[in-house]
């Protein structure tokens, strides 16, 4: 073959492969077509009339085309027509630029297509991966309407039902024999009431393929409403109609089928009695019914595809209004499935419907999604198609992904949502990052929140509507990853109300304040506390300054110390007696003594003693609050706790040794400000530990540290590794555990393992009236034991307003004024001030103590009461909380005021004597 032949062959094969295109854009579809070649001024509309296929243009500057003499007044003939206009405009060459409108006309609505003749053949060639350049190429073809091994049609012979209201109705006789000797069945019926029985009790055996009405007697019957009514009529949406109309009817009007199509018919078709005209147009008429029943066969398997995955999948026209959404959207976002047609920007935005209404082919981008029940909207990554049988869009598909949990597949955390927008055909370029991401969700890692977000969505299957949104509620809540982060209860009725408690709450419990405050610090470095220092010179002044103590104690601080394990020991007595030393000899008292650490620890009460009196040098005496009378008070509470018969018999000497331990040094070298002052003064500890957890980062930290620094006082010593290691994990748990940012995920987790069955609790499991059932089972899981080892130094960490009042009233005026100091020194430093309610000239002490005791005391006291059988700990602070209340109607308020009423109460406390620790090398 020369090189021009070959040439004009290659030619051939494209036009022959472009004219299959363009017949299958069309094929089977039913529609009126009509094109537009702007370029030439050629008009031309292929339409059926009884006069087989011609041009429709009446427009007079428009070049006249005759597109088909030889078209058949069938479907096949319309395309027909069309490959044959096609084969004559195609003649202008393949590389014009202009586009051919396409005007596809259905039930009287016109839509315009464009179609380059080019791009044709370009989609071909594209398809066949001969053509990479071409800009064209950029956008991937339209993924297939329905993949075609779903459109399966068995051969079946034709079925036809005749309605004709004359018995002896000629046409009817010869369309039934025309079926007959098309190997087919033929069935006829008289009227309107007869056919829709038929079908309605045929429904899922017999539809027929093809229904021809006589509609030439509208008397008789009306084969409009009875086309609308078939219409109606479960699985008749491929049934072929065809319509019968008298010649000299179909000729008065030229638009007079558009009544029947509109009303349902697929085919207006003028009476005859040829038998052989009908037979052509049965086979016809069923092969399109065969071809639209499978198509919506599949439609519907594809539908109920979407239905059972987890994914939500929503279907939007090209006006971007939802027609199809599958169960799991529904479910999620509060949607019925028999919704009508909404704009899918009531349900979406972002990055997605972005992408989707630019025109993007094919994208991966996050999506949020609006919820019915809930404010919040969910951001989850979407993957979304635009669906068209040209360049035009039809659909649009988004499948968004529930976030982690939500599905069987274990994606785990790690398929989360994507921020940004990713190109699936680039990532597919991109071997490498598939692989990886391949390999990422090939982990077997799936957390336990995981399978329960699983299980609980599992039982939304098949329950009622208001079960689901409570299930669905709580699905929300599990899936944030601050599971336990405090939520203050009726936050605006407290700041509303009192100031105070709001502030103090606040600054207790919000991880934000930093941040908050750091926004309005501006260029303050350099602001470290000239009051009380807090460095690592500490380590070095505590091993200068170590003094051992030799245990020498008067009668009196041997008669209180014996009286340390009970709930009213005079904490402040000791401190008096021991000359601001109290923790040694408490320590000694309690450790040495009753729980004998020593023991556990296999270590000499000496080493125990220069332990002790290490930890109390690195308290500040300075601090008002944050000092070693704290830590010994703490440490008391710890001891107290411990004798508890729950914890006896819970906790080994090792655990118990830990505890202890914790306990002492849990605010080793507090600088008497809070973390929140430090980060936003840029101390050194909140540089070192990043703003997060500084102050309790900071206590086991150095704790360690000063153990194992100096071999006389590391009580750690004769441990094996392995003790070692368990006692250093239980001692800085316990130790971080005291942070108050925290406070709520430590008691949400204690009342949710030992008190999950109690009956009657309100949403948040804590705050109910109802009595709390204990479920002590979870005791014998080492990781709820842990959880009872952080309540319990919790609990004593801020025991004092559950100590009879005289105590509670000491420790309130004690750290009220630590308060007011660190507020000075912020105002003093142009600082932010964390609490600016405290401050000294203004605060109502009762009234911070009544917000205390009421959000952060009561709930927890409750919970570790009940569970080492304490009740004077509620007891205690309940009457706190009263006299706090009965102060602040007495118009008590400042430290003052407080001063003035503790004096009041004093005048029969009896005097002390003060203890003399000697010193010793
Ligand atoms: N009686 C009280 N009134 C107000 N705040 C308190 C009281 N007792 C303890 N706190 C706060 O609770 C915190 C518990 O952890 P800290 O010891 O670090 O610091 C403590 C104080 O900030």
């Amino acid at each position: 073959m020369d090189k021009n032949s070959k040439n004009d062959q290659v030619k051939d094969d494209k036009q022959i492969g472009c004219w299959a295109k363009f017949k299958s854009l069309f094929e089977g579809r039913g529609f009126d077509l009509e094109f537009e070649y702007n370029n030439h001024r050629t008009a031309v509309a292929v339409g059926d009339n009884n006069d087989g296929y011609k041009k429709i243009d009446d427009r007079k500057s428009v070049e006249k085309r005759t597109v088909s003499e030889s078209s058949e007044n069938s479907l096949e003939g319309e395309l027909a027509g069309v490959i044959n206009f096609y084969e004559q405009f195609s003649s202008l060459g393949d590389d014009t630029k202009d586009d051919v409108d396409v005007w596809r006309r259905s039930s009287g609505v016109r839509n315009r297509v464009s179609i380059r003749p080019s791009a044709l053949l370009t989609n071909i060639i594209e398809e066949n991966g001969e053509c990479e350049d071409d800009v064209e190429l950029n956008r991937s073809p339209p993924p297939a309407n329905i993949p075609t091994a779903l459109i399966y049609s068995p051969p079946e012979p034709l079925e036809l039902l005749c309605v004709f209201p004359e018995r002896t109705s000629r046409v009817c006789a010869a369309a039934c024999s025309a079926v007959e000797r098309a190997g087919g069945e033929a069935r006829s019926l008289r009227c309107a009431r007869e056919t829709l029985d038929a079908l309605r009790r045929d429904n899922d055996t017999r539809v027929p393929h093809v229904i021809v009405v006589d509609a030439r007697q509208p008397q008789q019957l009306d084969a409009l409403l009875l086309a609308r009514a078939i219409r109606g009529t479960k699985n008749t949406q491929h049934v072929y109609l065809i319509a019968i109309v008298k010649k000299s009817a179909y000729l008065k009007d030229e638009f007079g089928v558009l009544a029947y199509l509109e009303a349902g018919f697929n085919r207006v078709m003028v009476e005859t009695v040829n038998t052989t005209a009908w037979c052509a147009e049965v086979l016809q008429a069923r092969s399109s019914a065969a071809c639209s029943r499978a198509q919506i066969a599949a439609t519907a398997a594809l539908a109920a595809a979407a239905d059972r995955c987890r994914d939500l999948v929503a279907i939007t026209d090209d006006q971007q209004r939802i027609l199809l959404t599958n169960k799991s959207w529904c479910r999620m976002l509060g949607w019925r499935l028999e919704e009508g047609p909404r704009p899918i920007h009531e349900a979406a935005g972002g990055e997605a419907l972005r992408l989707a209404t630019t025109g993007a082919r094919d994208w991966e981008a996050p999506v949020t999604l609006r919820r019915r029940a809930a404010p919040d909207p969910i951001m989850l990554p979407c993957r979304g198609a635009t669906i068209g049988l040209t360049k035009t869009t039809s659909h649009i598909v988004f499948v968004c992904e529930p976030s982690a949990g939500e599905g069987d597949r274990g994606r785990g955390s790690l398929h989360s949502i994507r921020r940004g927008s990713l190109d699936v055909r680039s990532v597919a370029s991109d071997g490498l990052r598939r692989t990886s991401l391949a390999k990422l969700q090939g982990l077997p890692l799936e957390a336990p929140i995981t399978k329960v977000i699983s299980l609980l969505s599992a039982a939304t299957e098949g329950a009622p509507p208001s079960t689901v949104a409570c299930i669905e509620r709580a699905v929300d809540m599990l899936r944030t990853s601050e599971l336990y982060s405090p939520q203050m209860r009726d936050e605006t009725k407290l700041r509303v109300e009192d100031p105070i408690a709001t502030d103090l709450i606040g600054a207790l419990l919000s991880r934000e304040q930093v941040n908050q405050n750091l926004v309005y610090m501006q260029g303050n470095a350099n602001v470290l506390s000239s009051r009380r220092s807090s460095n690592d010179s500490t380590v070095v002044r505590s091993q200068t300054n170590r003094t051992n103590i030799k245990h020498k104690t008067t009668g009196q601080l041997r008669e209180l110390l014996d009286t340390a394990l009970s709930w009213d020991f005079e904490i402040f007595r000791l401190e008096d007696l021991t000359r601001g030393r109290p923790l040694a000899h408490l320590g000694l008292a309690l450790m040495g003594g009753r729980f004998d650490v020593c023991a556990a620890l296999e270590c000499d009460e000496r080493t125990l003693l220069h332990w002790l009196t290490v930890i109390e040098t690195n308290y500040h005496a300075v601090n008002t609050y944050h000092n070693s009378t704290h830590a010994a008070d703490v440490l008391q509470a710890v001891a107290y706790f411990l004798e508890k018969d729950r914890l006896k018999n819970l906790l080994e000497p090792v655990e118990a040794a830990a505890a202890l331990i914790s306990a002492a040094a849990h605010d080793i070298d507090h600088p008497g400000t809070s973390s929140a002052f430090l980060c936003n003064a840029r101390h050194p500890l909140a540089i070192l530990y990043n703003d997060v957890s500084v102050l309790e980062s900071h206590h086991a930290a150095l704790t360690f540290k000063l153990t194992l620094n100096d071999d006389r006082v590391n009580i750690f010593k004769n441990l094996d590794r392995d003790t070692y290691k368990t006692v250093r994990h239980h001692v800085i748990d316990m130790i971080l555990a005291t942070e108050m940012t925290k406070h709520f995920e430590h008691l949400a987790k204690f009342v949710n393992v030992f008190y999950a069955k109690s009956s009657g609790s309100k949403e948040d499991g804590m705050h109910t009236d109802e009595p709390l059932s204990l479920d002590t089972t979870a005791l014998s899981q080492p990781e709820n034991v842990l959880l009872v080892k952080r309540m319990m130094i919790k609990c004593a960490d801020v025991s004092n307003a559950s100590r009879p009042q005289k105590f509670a009233m000491e420790w309130a005026r004690r750290i009220a004024e630590e308060y007011f100091l660190q507020t000075d020194e912020e105002k003093a430093k142009d600082l932010p001030v964390v609490m600016p309610m405290f401050d000294r000239a203004t605060c109502s002490i009762p009234r911070s103590q009544i917000g205390f005791i009421d959000y952060i005391i009561i709930d927890m006291m409750e919970a570790w009461a009940a569970f080492i059988d304490m009740p004077e700990l509620v007891n205690h602070a309940r009457s706190n909380n009263q006299h706090w209340r009965e102060l602040d109607e007495a118009g008590v308020t400042t430290l003052a005021d407080v001063k003035r009423v503790q004096r009041q109460n004093a005048i029969q406390a009896p005097p002390t004597t003060t203890a003399e620790p000697t010193t010793e090398e």
